[in-house]
């Protein structure tokens, strides 16, 4: 039966391995013989198909590379000359998009249940694309049927591709639901990665002092699921390119070899144009639009953020201006962006109408000479326009793959900048050492990033249960001693050692989200606290009236950023302090916002609740002296540099 076949549909049979006697296109080999004079039926046996389809192949392959390879390549290595914004962390194009991409597949915990869903999106898709090649059998038949008016054979075949069509359906609905999962899997292994680097011991701090990226919130909240989603859809695309290329291409190739020559070349044209052209602005244009609007988002957060003071000082206008100004920027950029894409809209349309004619010009000589049946002109145009589709899926997906380059290179930026802030965490200068005495100092000079010195030699010795107060002129170098104490400075020399655990209370401490409860025990886990400590401690702290005020209830919540006054804030810090009861306790002004009755009586709790307890106070409260047993004073000369003088209290409090 297979030898009256043609040759090039025989063909087909090999690769898409249907060869059986009752199979669909053998089927459909019995009727152009009954029905066409003229059909040449060339005997070829069945074990010169694979060698006879070499060519086709090889064509492929090249034709593939040409339309995929080649001009990602070009995007790839396209390098911007060095400028202040390429040095930065910011990787630029595929490569970086790639390298996540690679380690959400291949590195994370979860590159299993990854693998897995790949597979199973690959089978899905493999089914469904098998089935729609064997309906374009079926279809070539009943348009030739019905071209002969062969009503019994039409409907036969009119049915069959019904039925291939409903056979879609499930290996569609499989795909829909392995490329959701996969979606998740992805994003979870992504966020999970980042959310990990950014909350790694003092990374926060370096990132934000020294990375160049202004937004990782946005970076991790939001663009981490975008690219997961359209990295799944980018590799469903790819998939399914590739499947039906490897369908139709066979199909064109046993129509017409030249058909199959015309498509390859006409879609590495297309490919190569749009990326040559249009690719590299319509990256790098989306990349600078997705930070512009990080940078627009954040000035308006930051005012809602710092709304109070904004509008005590009446700022809104000039803050106004400066939004503006941020949204006009971005507005210039998606002005450039509508001109590409509407270039790229534009030539996209007339390479596919272009590429309707070609098949029809092709073809339909062939028909008209008897050499092919009329069901086979349908046929290699749907082949045409589906192989055609494969082979430029870069034209036609561009806008989403430089949307997916630009946040993959976001992404990677931000991976990039957290790794240095990690890197710089763990090697701070000068870098705490865990001592027995209370705090050890010597020889400490800190400098300034433009290498000026705060002050140079400083030496000092506090032991277990000792303290000091700090005293000097605004910007001495205090706070930086404070810093440099907790490992947050990168400028200087000396030895520098403390014991452990250490607490430190800034000015303006920090207010977590959450429970009353939670925010009068940060950072200890709250519910290993009972209830009385808690509140006993609150109340020690003078937080009796707030208690109060929240029914005595811990479970309350609320916005404690705005709902509590700096002072209620300050002794909420403080409360925290007599929880967790360290070694060491470092307080940065941690009093500047209360009354000196309640500020003493503060210092009192703290001497009679935490006694042993050593304490370090920075202040311009000369009251606060009889609290210390030392005293390091600073001074600042007429160069700028400081000096400090450390000696005994003897106006201690005994
Ligand atoms: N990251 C930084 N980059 C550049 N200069 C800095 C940085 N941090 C601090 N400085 C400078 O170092 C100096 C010391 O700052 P520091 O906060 O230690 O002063 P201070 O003595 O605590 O002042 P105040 O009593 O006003 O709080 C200031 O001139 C400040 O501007």
């Amino acid at each position: 039966m297979l030898s009256s076949c043609p040759t090039g549909l025989r063909r087909l049979h090999g690769v898409m391995g249907l060869t059986g006697s009752r199979s669909i296109s053998s089927e459909s080999c019995k009727t152009p013989q009954r029905t066409l004079r003229h059909w040449p039926a060339r005997a070829v046996s069945p074990t010169t198909q694979l060698p006879a389809l070499l060519p086709a192949w090889g064509l492929l392959a090249v034709a593939a590379f040409m339309a995929m390879g080649l001009p990602v390549l070009v995007v790839a290595t396209k390098r911007r000359t060095p400028t202040m914004a390429s040095k930065s962390s910011e990787r630029e194009g595929l490569s970086s998009a790639w390298r996540i991409a690679s380690r959400l597949t291949f590195g994370s915990a979860r590159s299993r249940r990854s693998f897995i869903l790949i597979v199973l999106l690959f089978i899905s898709l493999a089914l469904a694309n098998t089935a729609a090649v064997a309906q374009s059998f079926a279809q070539r038949d009943y348009m030739t049927a019905l071209s002969q008016k062969q009503a019994a054979l039409f409907f036969n075949k009119l049915g069959l591709a019904m039925v291939l069509l409903a056979a879609t359906m499930p290996f569609r609905s499989l795909a829909e639901f392995a490329a959701g999962g996969l979606t998740i899997v992805w994003r979870d292994a992504l966020t999970d990665g980042l959310l990990r680097d950014y909350f790694r011991p003092k990374v926060v701090y370096w990132l934000r002092h020294e990375s160049n990226v202004p937004d990782p919130d946005m970076r991790i909240a939001v663009e981490a699921g975008h690219f997961a989603d359209m990295l799944v859809l980018m590799i469903r695309d790819v998939f399914e390119n590739v499947l039906k290329l490897s369908g139709f291409l066979g199909v064109m190739y046993s129509i017409s070899p030249l058909l199959c020559l015309v498509m390859a070349s006409y879609a590495a044209v297309g490919a190569l144009a749009t990326v040559k052209f249009f690719g590299a602005p319509l990256v790098r244009i989306d990349r600078s639009i997705k930070s512009q609007e990080a940078a627009f988002r954040k000035s308006i957060a930051r005012c809602l953020d710092r709304a109070e003071p904004l509008c005590l000082c009446g700022g809104e206008p000039s803050e106004s201006a400066e939004s503006r100004g941020r949204y006009l920027k971005l507005q210039q950029q998606q002005w450039a962006r509508t001109f590409w894409r509407t270039s790229l809209g534009t030539f996209r349309e007339f390479f596919s109408w272009a590429a309707y004619l070609l098949p029809v010009a092709i073809v339909s000589p062939l028909w008209l000479q008897d050499k092919v049946p009329f069901g086979t002109v349908p046929q290699a145009i749907m082949a045409f326009q589906v192989s055609l589709g494969a082979l430029t899926v870069v034209v036609r997906k561009f806008r989403s793959v430089s949307a997916l380059i630009a946040e993959g290179s976001r992404l990677e930026g931000l991976v990039q900048a957290l790794a240095a802030a990690s890197r710089r965490a763990q090697n701070p200068l000068p870098a705490p050492e865990i001592s027995k005495a209370a705090v050890e100092v010597d020889g400490l000079s800190l400098s300034l990033p433009d290498g000026s010195f705060l002050y140079r030699q400083l030496s000092f010795q506090l032991k277990p249960g000792e303290s000091l107060v700090v005293f000097g002129p605004s910007g001495a170098g205090k706070t930086t001693l404070i810093r440099a104490l907790a490992g947050l400075w990168a400028g200087g020399s000396g030895s520098l050692r403390h014991t452990r655990p250490v607490a430190f209370l800034p000015q303006d401490p920090y207010m977590p989200e959450g429970s009353l409860r939670r925010v009068l025990s940060f950072p200890l886990a709250e519910h290993t606290l009972r209830d009385e400590d808690i509140l006993a401690a609150a109340q020690c702290s003078c937080l009796g009236d707030v208690i109060a005020r929240h029914g005595e209830d811990l479970e309350v919540v609320a916005d404690w950023e705005a709902v509590l006054s700096r002072g209620e804030r300050q002794r909420c810090a403080f409360c925290r302090l007599l929880l967790l009861r360290p070694n060491l306790a470092i307080l940065d002004e941690a009093t500047s916002a209360l009354d000196e009755p309640t500020e003493e009586a503060l210092y009192q709790q703290l001497l009679s609740l935490c006694a042993g307890m050593s304490f370090v106070s920075i202040t311009h409260r000369p009251a606060l002296q009889r609290f210390h047993t030392h005293v390091l004073r600073f001074e600042v000369d007429e160069s700028g540099e400081a000096s400090g003088k450390f000696e005994v209290n003897t106006a201690a409090t005994p």
